[in-house]
């Protein structure tokens, strides 16, 4: 019999199955406890801004894990099999470990689908993976982040250089333009424990904006949770009017922390930071997120590859 094959756990967030599955998720997201009904209101009309009963989430994160197995399949045919997780919604993240179990998987990777680590996104998702290996005896090696992978670099180089071409025809010859790189916020407690998000993220930005060759940037923080707590910012559309009153024609948005579209792309940048950007008067264009880009699905492989022979060759 062929030997078995190394699981490769696929992790990303998670979106409802339906508009009445979107209780459910803000109930999972928020550790058990349901939203009240204004919270639940306010989610539900996001969800329908943008996609009235579809969660374009779901069918990316989809086809992100089928454009992994395709790119190991073609670097070591046979020996990766791909399982997905998610963190609010299932097949939750245990659900995907005790599927590898049942497929007498022993050995496995962990990877999620956004690239720069902090304790609060990846560190969680794979302290439950982790837990859950341990329990079914699979040996588990986690991947903590791909922020400077020079494919990953490259798509998004290639990204920004496209959109700020755009960008530049449509606000004419010479007038001054900015990109705004973000992610999204986490509690400004982070910055006590050490954590490497920031950091992480200003290197990606960094690295693709001297790609780009783009000289004026700035990084900035999006889609804040709604708690008493301070979140890191400034937030993006605090940034577009100081962007605005600098006098500058355009901005070119690339929220580099994600690699989907999904709600935070689609509701917080195309419709809430285009309409502030319109009222003051300022083009705003989005890079085209990642999706299954090939050097993105490559970025992912390679990575696998590199935590399976550092884990288990
Ligand atoms: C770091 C990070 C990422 C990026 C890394 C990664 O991808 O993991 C991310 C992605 C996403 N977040 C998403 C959705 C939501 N996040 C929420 C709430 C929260 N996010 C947090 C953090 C992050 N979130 C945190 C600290 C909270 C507070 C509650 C808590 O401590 O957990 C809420 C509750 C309401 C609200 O606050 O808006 C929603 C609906 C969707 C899916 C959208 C869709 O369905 O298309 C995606 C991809
Ligand atoms: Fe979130």
């Amino acid at each position: 019999m062929a030997d078995p094959k190394i699981g490769v756990l696929v992790m990303s967030y998670g979106t409802p199955e339906s508009m009445d599955g979107i209780e459910e998720y803000y109930t999972h997201i928020r550790r058990g406890h349901a939203p009240t009904p204004e919270q639940l209101a306010e989610l539900t009309s996001r969800y329908d801004a943008v996609v009235g009963g579809v969660f374009p989430l779901r069918e990316n994160t989809n086809r992100q894990a089928e454009g992994l197995q395709a790119a190991l399949d073609a670097a070591a045919p046979g020996r990766y099999a791909v399982y997905q997780g998610l963190k609010h919604a299932r097949p939750y993240i245990e659900d995907g470990v005790d599927a590898m179990g049942a497929d007498g998987v022993r050995q496995a990777i962990g990877i999620v689908l956004a690239p720069h680590y902090s304790s609060m996104s990846v560190g969680s998702y794979m302290t439950r993976a982790r837990e859950r290996a341990e329990e079914r005896g699979i040996a588990f090696q986690a991947v903590e982040s791909y922020h400077l992978h020079p494919k990953l670099i490259e798509a998004l180089v290639k990204r920004v250089r496209d959109a700020y071409a755009e960008l530049a025809a449509s606000t004419g010859a010479g007038k001054p333009l900015k990109v705004l790189f973000s992610a999204h916020s986490l509690p400004v407690r982070i910055r006590e424990i050490g954590d490497p998000y920031e950091e992480q993220l200003l290197a990606t930005s960094s690295a693709v904006a001297e790609g780009a060759g783009v000289s004026d940037w700035q990084f900035t923080w999006q889609s804040a949770g709604r708690t008493r707590e301070p979140w890191l910012g400034p937030d993006i559309l605090e940034t577009l009017k100081e962007t605005a009153e600098a006098g500058y024609a355009g901005v070119l948005s690339a929220p580099i922390g994600f690699v989907s579209e999904h709600l935070e792309v689609l509701y917080d940048i195309d419709i809430e930071a285009q309409a502030e950007a319109k009222r003051l008067g300022i083009k705003l264009v989005r890079i085209d997120m990642l999706g299954t880009d090939s050097l993105y699905m490559e970025t992912l492989a390679e990575t696998v590859e590199q935590a399976g022979r550092a884990a288990f060759m």
